[in-house]
């Protein structure tokens, strides 16, 4: 390891500790989801070592509906850590250090989410983030940093590049076990075809990798908001907005030439869905083929049975299957379809099998599939595209300096 991780850190210290609670928030309600399970592991083994623990997190993005405090991320974290998780809201005043020093060898506490602070977001090099108050007035009340939050690695924010250079710097649990499969991805080899599943909300995520991997990966399987719009590049009328969707338009503006040319030149390596799905009338699921579609007047949710009968034997004749975003908005059960469908297609081969997303990888748990059917499942979206890509990551690059 190049970095030094929570082995390497004596116990019986204060540690702050930089963990990714950032989840689906529905109705105001904050969603339990994987990276409480895995990050409580990191969180347990430091209090039963007799640390102080202070965690920080973020939700959401200032002027987004899901930028909500972190009070009731405190009671998750607590069910899945099995102790008492206290919350104070605020990130580095008074009351924040009030806190801190009253606690006691193996309790925890939660500080209010970082993003409400000033001086996280911007994005700056390590220096100029640890040279901010914000930084500089925490770490003091502190011995030691942990960075556990590989999903947010990809960010130079303060709480993640500007505490390693002001503390002693470790890699907490999640980062270890994320970094060592994710980056040993980048750097294998197979001889088999490679094939790759991409779906989800962001075409500039889609697009990257397939630009990166281009070599890699021998066929694309596409799905989800990108893939509609890579229809819409091949000439079918979808991927545009209608009724209040804000999905699409614009993502097409800034990406609609990438996309035109990633089809002209790896058109041969990429399956588009040949139907989609959509709301009805009555409420219930409807397919349509996509050659059937005259204009776009709904929008559509998923992709169709039929494109996952196509996807399901280039799964089964992979020798590899990575999957990035879903298919289509799964969380609905009758627009699960094609998610759950191509997760069942590689759960049943013994392929090595990589599913990566914050969003996608709880469709694994939400339709009871079993973990172990997967080699490597990730919790992170943007830093497992970077990783997988063999782009470096500043948390690391921090994590790695400070060894
Ligand atoms: N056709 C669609 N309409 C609406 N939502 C969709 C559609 N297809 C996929 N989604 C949504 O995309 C989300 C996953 O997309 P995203 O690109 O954010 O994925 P992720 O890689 O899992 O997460 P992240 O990058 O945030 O860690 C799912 O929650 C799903 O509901
Ligand atoms: O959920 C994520 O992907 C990470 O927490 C990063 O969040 P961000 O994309 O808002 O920086």
């Amino acid at each position: 390891m190049s970095f030094n991780t929570i082995d390497d850190l004596d116990p019986g210290q204060r540690v702050l500790v930089r963990l990714d609670l950032n989840s689906p928030v529905e109705d105001g309600t904050v969603q339990d989801n994987r990276r409480f399970e895995r990050h409580a592991e990191t969180v347990r083994e430091l209090a039963e070592r007799g640390d102080r623990v202070v965690c920080m997190a973020h939700q959401g993005r200032p002027g987004d509906d899901d930028f909500v405090s972190l009070r009731q991320h405190a009671d998750i974290l607590a069910e899945h850590v099995g102790r008492d998780v206290g919350f104070v809201p605020d990130t580095y005043g008074p009351e924040a250090i009030e806190a801190i020093e009253a606690l006691d060898a193996g309790e925890i506490l939660l500080l209010e989410n970082v993003r409400m602070c000033e001086d996280e977001l911007p994005e700056a090099s390590p220096e100029t983030k640890a040279d901010t108050e914000f930084v500089q007035t925490l770490a003091p009340a502190f011995d030691a940093y942990v960075n556990d939050a590989y999903s947010a690695a990809h960010r130079k924010h303060a709480s993640i590049v500007g505490f390693p250079l002001a503390l002693p710097a470790y890699a907490g649990r999640v980062m270890e076990s994320e970094y060592e499969a994710n980056t040993a991805i980048a750097e294998r080899d197979f001889d088999g075809q490679v094939t790759m599943v991409v779906g989800g909300t962001k075409a500039s995520d889609v697009i990257s990798v397939m630009e990166a991997l281009d070599e890699k990966v021998d066929q694309f399987l596409l799905g989800g908001i990108a893939g509609e719009l890579f229809l819409r590049a091949a000439g079918y009328p979808v991927g545009e907005d209608v009724e209040g969707m804000d999905l699409f338009d614009e993502q097409w503006e800034r990406n609609a030439d990438t996309i035109r040319s990633v089809l002209d030149e790896r058109g041969d390596a990429i399956t588009l869905a040949s139907d989609l799905a959509y709301e009805d009338a009555e409420g219930e699921r409807a397919e349509i083929d996509v050659e059937a579609i005259e204009e776009k007047t709904q929008g559509f949710l998923d992709v169709g049975s039929e494109t996952v009968e196509t996807y399901a034997p280039i799964i089964h004749e992979s020798e590899a299957v990575f999957v990035k975003g879903a298919l289509g908005l799964f969380e609905d059960e009758r627009f699960s379809v094609g998610t759950v469908g191509v997760l069942e297609a590689i759960a049943e081969t013994d392929c090595f099998s990589v599913v990566g997303g914050g969003d996608t990888s709880r469709a694994i748990e939400m339709y009871g599939l079993d973990e172990a059917d997967f080699s490597h499942v990730s919790i992170a979206g943007g830093a497992y595209i970077r990783a997988l890509t063999g782009e470096s990551l500043p948390a690391v690059d921090v994590l790695e300096d400070a060894a």
